[in-house]
């Protein structure tokens, strides 16, 4: 099985290279402010320029309103664009019609109920994610916590729309968790960094050869 790789959060040519001569099929660049992984939208630009044909390019955002999605698409090419917020069904489909890219919205589970919310969102969106939903006690992000969620809650379920499991992933836990998601799409922010929002050229290349071994 060809399981593709989206390293998320990339800042730097370094690991950027890393991720693209690893194997990684795509690479996002993270536009929300209060992420230690922001990127200003001139870097991603760069960055963006350095990535070969077949590797698909991701932003993503956080509740963006229309002018700040302006503002960083008209000077990065996006094959994708990703939600990690709390955007509605009528919000996802806004932005697909406003600015003609695909949108991949990321589903936060905690249990089975969340599960039930992503059938909706797959009316619209053109790919989903899962990443974890922290738990309330936890101050977090909207994402890229390093937090794994219950990966059985996915065993055997099929999906109408393509999709990544993302949350918490690294090289020593991938295997167990494409086992048993059947996930054939993964995306890894933290679990390839060596601090927070530093993304460490030898994890990405670890965590590419590991599941490039799958
Ligand atoms: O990476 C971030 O800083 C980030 C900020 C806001 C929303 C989402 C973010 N990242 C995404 O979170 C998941 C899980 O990441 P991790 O591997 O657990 O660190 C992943 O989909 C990232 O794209």
């Amino acid at each position: 099985m060809t399981v593709s790789v989206k390293i998320c959060g990339l800042s730097e040519p370094q690991s950027l290279h890393a991720a693209v001569s690893g194997g990684a099929r795509y690479v996002g660049f993270v536009f929300y402010p209060a992420s230690p992984r922001y990127v200003s939208p001139a870097m991603a630009a760069e960055l963006a320029r350095l990535v070969p044909t077949g590797v698909r390019t991701v932003g993503l955002f956080v509740d963006p309103d229309d002018d700040f999605l302006e503002h960083v698409v008209s000077q990065v090419p996006f094959d994708l664009i990703q939600l990690h917020g709390k955007e509605t069904p009528r919000r996802i489909a806004e932005v697909k019609a406003a600015f003609s890219i695909p949108v991949m919205k990321a589903i936060k589970v905690g249990g089975p109920e969340d599960l039930a919310h992503a059938l909706e969102v797959a009316e619209v969106a053109d790919r989903l994610l899962f990443d974890a939903k922290p738990p309330a006690k936890v101050t977090a992000l909207p994402g890229g916590n390093g937090i794994a969620f219950d990966w059985t809650l996915l065993a055997g379920r099929r999906w109408p729309r393509p999709w990544m499991l993302s949350g918490g992933l690294k090289a020593d836990n991938v295997a167990e968790a494409v086992a048993t998601t059947g996930a054939e799409a993964l995306d890894v922010s933290s679990g390839v960094e060596d601090r927070p929002g530093h993304k460490d050229p030898a994890l990405v290349r670890a965590f590419l050869d590991t599941v490039a071994g799958l």
